[in-house]
């Protein structure tokens, strides 16, 4: 659903992006984790469409994403880590607004069940400008998943959220991969991705430092320290001095 081959990103003489390559198929949830400044957001940005690669290719959905751009938009839902909404729009215009764009037919029944779902049926008639951060977020998740997307990238996608919040959209990613999306959450919160993400991809550097199934990378770690978290994962690859780690 998602392939990425060989790509690399550079901004001017700087390379952010060196050579990832990785596949997300329907069904999983990648966890993408690295240090500040090791290329995750640079990744989530060109996988969106947002910015262009450098070079290698980027497919979503089947669709490659400078070739087939629009066809590859259509398929995706991308959660900024600051949800960019329309200040002057109120919630509920935000969805007929989406289901307009992506030319979603019969949209209100979804739309209605994404507003009681995410506590939001009693702001449907605010302005997102006099929503809080948090409620922000869960209006731009409720807009990514209202056109059914095949493939769904999170940057940072719970910060200023309540606990409510937070079990409510850990609950809907679920949800969303049951149902065949292919999912991508960029975080720093270890234990979020450990719990919810089927597979791990560690940048560092702008490196691939591990790629592979959860469950595997904690077993490799755990026959050497007993009861290993992925906290303990990432400290190895991350501040190990040998390059030859995040091979596994
Ligand atoms: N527009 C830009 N121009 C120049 N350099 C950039 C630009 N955007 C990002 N960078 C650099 O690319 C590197 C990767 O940045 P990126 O934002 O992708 O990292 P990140 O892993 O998302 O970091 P964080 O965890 O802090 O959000 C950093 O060194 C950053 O300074």
């Amino acid at each position: 659903m998602i392939h990425v081959n060989n790509f690399t990103k550079t901004y001017h003489d700087f390379v952010a992006v060196r050579n990832l390559t990785f596949n997300v198929e329907a069904g999983e949830i990648l966890g993408l984790v690295g240090p500040n400044g090791a290329g995750k957001t640079t990744m989530i940005r060109t996988l969106s469409g947002i910015i262009p690669p450098s070079s290698g290719t980027l497919s979503v959905a089947g669709h490659d994403i400078v070739s087939d751009a629009v066809m590859a938009k259509r398929a995706l839902g991308y959660i900024p880590d600051d949800p960019r909404l329309f200040d002057s729009l109120t919630v509920w215009e935000h969805l007929e607004f989406i289901a307009a764009t992506y030319g979603v037919d019969h949209f209100k029944p979804a739309a209605e069940s994404l507003l009681r779902f995410f506590n939001l049926e009693g702001k449907r008639n605010h302005v997102v400008q006099s929503l809080s951060r948090g409620m922000r977020q869960k209006v731009a998740i409720a807009c990514a998943y209202l056109h059914r997307p095949d493939v769904i990238l999170f940057d940072e996608p719970l910060t200023g959220l309540d606990p409510a919040g937070i079990r409510a959209i850990k609950e809907s990613m679920q949800q969303q991969a049951a149902q065949g999306a292919a999912i991508i959450i960029s975080s720093h919160l270890l234990e979020l991705v450990e719990s919810l993400c089927s597979h791990l991809l560690v940048l560092h550097q702008g490196q691939c430092r591990y790629f592979g199934r959860m469950e595997d990378v904690l077993q490799v770690l755990d026959h050497a320290n007993g009861d290993a978290s992925l906290e303990d994962v990432f400290f190895s690859i991350t501040h190990s001095d040998n390059p030859d780690l995040g091979s596994f």
